[in-house]
């Protein structure tokens, strides 16, 4: 059956697809989504509401006397339950419902790009999808502009022997029941380090291990050290600059061979070595060859597909799909730009600023460049640091803390401004909150502030934000004036 002709068709209903779609109908356009799966995407369901549930949770155990290192099976379940209840136990029923109330059409199935419709090439022809419904059969759509927010997949990496051995992905981990009793966790990004922490504060015994030097190494390397430092102190195992050679299984126990000769046995490996673009939705039929693409869908700054070099007028890219920024955050703000292009004049996308956090504890908020981007680009910088352990907040904190074991609590803020202007470039907050209060920073980078602007700033006593105004107050003196 074919559907009526629409202004936009969207595949994909995540934290990019779907708000675009409310801003679209908003604005009286005609719009036809597909999903193939969750509506609402990975976000609510497998990632970032259940992994933020769990994280809060294991910290309650902690405070109320869980012991690392002690698998606590009832307190996880009851974990499990609080997880499951916020991730709505993968029932979509509602979001498909907003969508539908909000006037989307709403195709469940697996969208593949035809071609251009009718004879026509170029602009205005509009674009042609085939949907293989969930329910059976297919249809066919047709659209003026076609919009591609496909999202990402965990990569499995080729290590010999892991097909067979007892892995997870994040979305399996994230909505399992199970309490590994010894669980291997690959990679310490943003994923390895918040679910280490989540199985190690309901006593699984964790072994992190990373190949870069450092944990979180896209960051300064304080900031991995500092939650290395608070991982161990839960016990886990964090091995860095160790590559996984192979596994090995026998009995449901896997065995890790590192690249160091050592041996590590675990019930489970949590892979969290990145995320790849979602790219086998029929590109080919607007140019762009997966193959040789293995990577993101090149966008511009009005998230046009960029295909020869240049930018296609009705098909774009928004979300995780385009490699920017991969988070809730940067896809909803992609979803925003792009309806305003589409329903008027609109704006370019400016990344400048975009909050990296990590929910751990100590959590970690970043925004803008490192000093090492900052040298790589050439840019003459000025950094300054600051031990947040200094303030009045910490030792109110430190007091109050009903932990039950010795903790290092590393917490700092480490500002990276241009030499010659004093505009605050990068900034690093690691601490209790710091997802919260570093969000001062991040607005500060996004909105080009300067140090001197920043160090007329009056922060709150006793809150973790008097410790941006020592190292802004340093930058003040030591850069010029804009
Ligand atoms: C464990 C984990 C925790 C995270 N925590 C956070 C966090 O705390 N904060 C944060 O900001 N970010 C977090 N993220 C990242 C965040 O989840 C993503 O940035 C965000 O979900 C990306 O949204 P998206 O719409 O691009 O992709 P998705 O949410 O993946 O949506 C894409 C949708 O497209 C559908 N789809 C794909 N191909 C087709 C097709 N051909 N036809 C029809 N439908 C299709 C998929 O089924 C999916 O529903 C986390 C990620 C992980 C893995
Ligand atoms: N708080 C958040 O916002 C949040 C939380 C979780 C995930 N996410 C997003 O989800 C996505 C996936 O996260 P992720 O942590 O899987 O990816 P990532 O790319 O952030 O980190 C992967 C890590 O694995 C390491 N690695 C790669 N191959 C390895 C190997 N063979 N052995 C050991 N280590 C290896 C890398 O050096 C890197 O540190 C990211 O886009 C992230 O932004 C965000």
């Amino acid at each position: 059956m074919a559907e009526p002709p629409y202004d936009v068709v969207i595949l994909g209903t995540g934290s990019a697809g779907k708000p675009l779609a409310g801003e679209l109908t908003r604005a009286g356009r005609s719009v036809v989504v597909v999903e193939q799966h969750l509506v609402g995407g990975e976000c609510p369901y497998l990632a970032c509401i259940p992994s933020k549930a769990m994280l809060i949770s294991g910290r309650e155990h902690l405070r109320a006397g869980g012991r690392p290192g002690t698998p606590d099976p009832e307190a996880f379940a009851a974990a499990v339950a609080v997880r499951d209840k916020v991730a709505h136990h993968q029932d979509d029923s509602g979001a498909e419902k907003h969508m539908q109330e909000e006037g989307s059409t709403l195709l469940r199935g697996r969208g593949r790009v035809l071609g251009r419709a009718g004879d026509a090439a170029g602009p205005g022809a509009g674009w042609r999808v085939e949907v293989a419904l969930t329910a059976g059969g297919a249809t066919e759509v047709t659209a003026t502009n076609l919009v591609l927010a496909t999202g990402t997949r965990a990569v499995v990496p080729p290590v010999e022997g892991l097909s067979q051995a007892p892995t997870w992905t994040s979305d399996q981990a994230l909505t399992s029941p199970e309490l590994p009793r010894r669980l291997a966790v690959l990679g310490g990004g943003a994923v390895g380090t918040e679910l280490a922490q989540v199985y190690a504060s309901f006593g699984s015994g964790v072994t992190l291990v990373e190949s870069a030097p450092g944990l979180l190494p896209r960051e300064s390397g304080w900031v991995g050290q500092a939650v290395a430092s608070a991982l161990r102190d839960l016990g886990v195992d964090v091995r860095v600059g160790r590559s996984l050679e192979r596994v090995t299984t026998a009995d449901g126990v896997a065995t890790l061979h590192l690249d160091d000769g050592s041996t590590v046995e675990v019930d489970r490996i949590l892979l969290g070595v990145g995320r790849k673009p979602r790219l086998d939705a029929g590109l080919e039929a607007i140019g762009l060859d997966p193959e040789s693409l293995d990577g993101p869908v090149p966008v511009d700054a009005r998230l046009r597909v960029i295909v020869e070099d240049r930018p296609l007028d009705d098909v774009f890219a928004i979300g995780d799909v385009t490699g920017v920024a991969p988070y809730t955050h940067t896809a909803n703000y992609q979803a925003r730009t792009l309806g305003a292009h589409l329903t008027g004049s609109g704006l370019d996308a400016d990344y400048t600023g975009i909050p990296r956090v990590v929910y751990t504890e100590p959590a970690v908020l970043c925004a803008g460049l490192t000093p090492a981007e900052a040298a790589d680009r050439g840019i003459a910088f000025e950094t300054a640091t600051f031990d947040a352990r200094q303030t009045s907040r910490s030792g109110v904190q430190r007091t109050a803390d009903s932990y039950p074991f010795e903790r290092s609590e590393p917490a700092g803020v480490e500002l990276v401004a241009d030499a010659h202007t004093g505009v605050l470039i990068g900034a690093s907050a690691v601490g209790p909150e710091a997802d919260s209060w570093g969000a001062e920073l991040a607005l500060a980078v996004r909105t080009r502030t300067t140090v001197h602007t920043l160090a007329q700033a009056l922060h709150a006593f006793p809150s973790w934000t008097e410790a941006i105004h020592p190292p802004a107050r340093e930058l003040a003196m030591r850069c010029g004036r804009s």
